[in-house]
């Protein structure tokens, strides 16, 4: 039975104007308007499996108070309860329970009940919602402390590195064996970091390595997080905030990239040259919001993020490691998860872009904000497909394959370029 005679209350009490009479625009004269109580019933429920919908509500009048419950399954898993009653004299009177545990997605950890929910001297505190949460948060007071975790089992690439007394960081992904180059690692697994993100993406072991790699100290990552995770971009970033905050100096990334450039080949090592933010030419950047002075200025020059003089020292590493054809180039990141088409890989080719991927980009944003020394280099997991004759398709399992036969090399110049960067001062 529809809900008419005024939402719960007898026609003729005051409430019954809200109910009915100005509802309705009228005077109050109505066929049923005689000051008489009614009565209603009603009740409904939703249980969908498929979209996780579950709610339901009842309620129910003798026409002088309005009794009632409802059910609402929260995102966390648990049911939220409300059982109300009211009448006119004293108003609504709710008793809110709930039933079940709060459990989080794992790769929500840090986001939602971490960064949505935290307090606010930690990573994101309550502005994390509006995208700007790490910056806002007052992420200065965010530590790792290494008694603070047992250590875990080691995991993948993505690391920054900072030399002297400091760490160096280098970052990857797809390249399980970089995190080998470090000596004596005590690792955690993301999991295990409060707050921390954790990595979704296959191939990104989702670990946090402390060691060295020869005699400077690194904090490596090993795993990253992406844009396509549904991570924002200062979620993705924040790392590379920690490893400032724990003293690094230098951050070194790596990825995987499709090769945009027709002459780059497969196997072939990019350096990062320069880069096109096109997720931040659109807007979205890491440092989007509130800008937290304790980490950089509000406006930050990007013209002179890549440093020649280090990739001039990266090549005649590598080549002293035996890193064949390294290239220098432009690296230019989309919010992915789809890999581009053929107009798109044109348009890069016309743009000036030399390698794609789906990282890197909002990393050393958010490392030149904060004053981290970059390098960065591509491996060339693929060639993008440039024509439509083409029966080239890439996937996920070449990009891993790739990068799995090319991290001996890696690791190899790597382990060289660290220690090199380091005493270069550069
Ligand atoms: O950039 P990394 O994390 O190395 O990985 C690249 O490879 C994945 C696609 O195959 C994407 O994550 C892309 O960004
Ligand atoms: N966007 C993009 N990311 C990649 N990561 C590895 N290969 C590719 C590619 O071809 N395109």
């Amino acid at each position: 039975e529809p809900p008419s005679s005024g939402y719960g209350t007898p026609l003729g009490s005051p409430l019954g104007n809200y109910g009915n009479q100005n509802y309705e625009g009228g005077n109050g004269h109505h066929d049923n308007d005689h000051g008489e109580p009614k009565s209603y019933e009603f009740g409904y429920q939703v249980k969908d499996e498929y979209t996780g919908n579950n709610y339901n509500r009842k309620e129910a009048s003798d026409g002088n108070q309005v009794r009632g419950e409802y059910r609402v399954q929260l995102p966390d898993g648990r049911t939220q309860i409300v059982t109300y009653y009211a009448d006119w004299q004293t108003g609504f009177h709710a008793d809110v329970k709930y039933e079940g545990t709060a459990q989080y997605p794992e790769q929500y950890n840090n986001y939602q009940g971490g960064y949505n929910n935290g307090p606010s001297g930690q990573y994101g505190g309550s502005n994390y919602a509006q995208n700007n949460g790490y910056n806002g948060g007052g992420s200065a007071t965010s530590s790792v402390s290494i008694k603070d975790y047992s250590s875990g089992s080691g995991g993948q690439y993505n690391s920054g590195y900072n030399s002297g007394s400091n760490y160096d960081s280098y970052s990857g992904n797809n390249f399980g064996s970089l995190g080998d180059a470090v000596t004596n690692a005590t690792k955690f697994d993301y999991k295990d970091i409060p707050n921390f993100p954790v990595s979704t993406v296959m191939g990104h072991a989702g670990r946090l390595l402390f060691g060295h790699i020869g005699s400077t100290p690194v904090v490596c990552m090993q795993g990253r997080f992406h844009f396509y995770e549904g991570y924002s971009l200062s979620a993705c970033t924040m790392p590379v905030r920690l490893m400032k905050l724990l003293g690094v100096t230098t951050l070194v990334v790596s990825n995987a990239a499709g090769g945009i450039n027709p002459s780059y080949r497969t196997g072939q090592i990019m350096l990062i040259k320069d880069q096109i933010n096109f997720l931040g030419l659109a807007g979205v950047n890491p440092l989007r919001g509130h800008n937290d002075e304790r980490f950089g200025d509000r406006f930050v020059a990007m013209n002179d993020v890549f440093d020649p003089e280090i990739n001039k020292l990266a090549k005649s590493v590598g080549e002293m490691t035996g890193l064949k054809e390294i290239q220098e180039g432009v690296y230019a990141s989309v919010g992915g998860p789809t890999y581009e088409t053929v107009a798109e890989v044109n348009l890069m080719r016309v743009l000036g872009v030399d390698a794609v991927g789906m990282s890197t980009v909002h990393e050393t944003v958010v490392a030149k904000h904060c004053g981290l020394k970059v390098f960065a280099f591509s491996l060339i997991t693929n060639e993008c497909v440039a024509s439509y004759s083409s029966k080239e398709t890439p996937d996920g399992e070449e990009v891993l394959q790739v990068a799995k036969e090319n991290e001996g090399k890696l690791k190899g110049f790597v382990e060289k370029m660290i220690p090199h960067l380091a005493k270069s001062k550069l």
